[in-house]
């Protein structure tokens, strides 16, 4: 099998997770007229979305619409797909990827659309030659069965483990391009992306730590010196590892590094909290999990890799560290959400 053989446009597509990102994106794919088969865990929004009275509505500024489509629980999914669109949250990645296997076809691939280093998780499992990675930064929140918000466009970059461009790559940016963010792109270092969303995912979960929506939290200017600490070890760490992290919708990586200058980190941070500013979305998913959604959020797999990682490189991450530390004291119950836990970050 190569990778120039392997799924082609017109091959129905697996969206292994409908809530915010696989709803988004598989619904945009419906409308488009591919065929796309949706699971989920969610028994509810599974019955909504194949039921034609009821559907899947993605709802919000950007651009509403209703599909109804076939939708399945992983136990019930039959069949074989070349191409599996996986957007389920990173602590569910193993275990998703471990049911969707008997349902990936010999040369097809599964493509994460994700926060986190998860393509280090699904290409143990389905093989690397089986794994596209991708980076998405659109905004959407899951409203409740059948009820998607898409609050904001975003990056979107696919790219290929090895950094190739494969005739699937090409077929799958094309078929994206068209039928959702025109502005997609392919990138021949698609773990630059990633290690980059790390960056800014570290400042979204700090925000999650309070009240304040993005944009307000991050044009706190208190707290500048938060965001360059947490930029700063995630993007060493990225370097320690051999990648150059990339940037997007604001974050640009060189003003957190080091020697990077005060002005320079505040004018990113400030581009960020422009680009945030107009979004229906106005908190992180990170938050949503937290303070609406009462469950664990992804810092385990998304973000304390990021010092895990720096330990095997001698690299210390204390601002890390701490999100960490005070972030499972949100989960437990056992810290309150308030904005004073990013302004208790600062202190030595
Ligand atoms: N939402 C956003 O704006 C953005 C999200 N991301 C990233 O995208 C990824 C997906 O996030 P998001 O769409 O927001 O998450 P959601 O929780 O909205 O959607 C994930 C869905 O997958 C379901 N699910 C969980 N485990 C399984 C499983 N084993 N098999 C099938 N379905 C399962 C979930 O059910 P249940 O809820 O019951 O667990 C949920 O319905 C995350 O890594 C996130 O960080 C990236 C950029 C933006
Ligand atoms: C906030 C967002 C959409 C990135 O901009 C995100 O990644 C999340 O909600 O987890």
């Amino acid at each position: 099998m190569t990778n120039a053989a392997a799924a082609v446009d017109g091959d129905p597509i697996l969206v292994w997770g409908a809530g915010a990102i696989g709803g988004t994106v598989g619904a945009a794919l419906v409308r488009a007229g591919q065929p796309v088969t949706f699971v989920d865990i969610e028994t509810n929004h599974v019955a909504a979305i194949a039921d034609p009275s009821r559907g899947l509505s993605i709802e919000g500024p950007v651009d509403p619409h209703r599909i109804t489509a076939p939708a399945f629980t992983p136990e019930a999914v039959q069949g074989t797909y070349r191409r599996i669109f996986l957007c389920v949250k990173a602590h569910h990645t193993e275990a998703a990827t471990r049911a969707l296997l008997p349902h990936l076809a010999e040369d097809g691939y599964v493509l994460s659309l994700q926060n986190g280093l998860n393509e280090t998780i699904i290409a143990p499992i389905v093989g690397r030659e089986r794994t596209i990675g991708c980076f998405v930064n659109f905004s959407a929140d899951w409203h409740g069965p059948g009820q998607i918000m898409y609050g904001g466009r975003g990056a979107l970059v696919l790219g290929e483990l090895d950094g190739t461009t494969t005739p699937r790559l090409t077929a799958l940016h094309a078929l994206l391009a068209t039928a959702f963010e025109p502005n997609a792109i392919i990138t021949p270092t698609i773990w630059g992306y990633l290690w980059g969303k790390l960056g800014y995912g570290a400042m979204l979960f700090a925000q999650a730590l309070g009240e304040k929506g993005i944009a307000d939290c991050l044009a706190r200017p208190e707290l500048l010196p938060l965001w360059r600490a947490l930029g700063a070890e995630a993007i060493a760490v990225a370097r320690a590892e051999g990648v150059t992290p990339l940037g997007f919708n604001g974050f640009e990586p060189a003003a957190f590094s080091p020697g990077a200058t005060e002005a320079q980190a505040a004018a990113s941070v400030a581009a960020m909290v422009e680009f945030n500013r107009p979004n229906a979305k106005t908190h992180s998913g990170v938050w949503r999990d937290l303070w609406v959604r009462h469950r664990r959020t992804e810092i385990d797999v998304q973000i304390a890799p990021i010092a895990t990682i720096g330990a095997t490189h001698g690299i210390d991450c204390p601002s890390v560290r701490r999100l960490v530390t005070l972030m499972h004291e949100c989960e437990a119950g056992t810290r309150p959400m308030s904005d004073a836990n990013l302004t208790e970050m600062l202190s030595p």
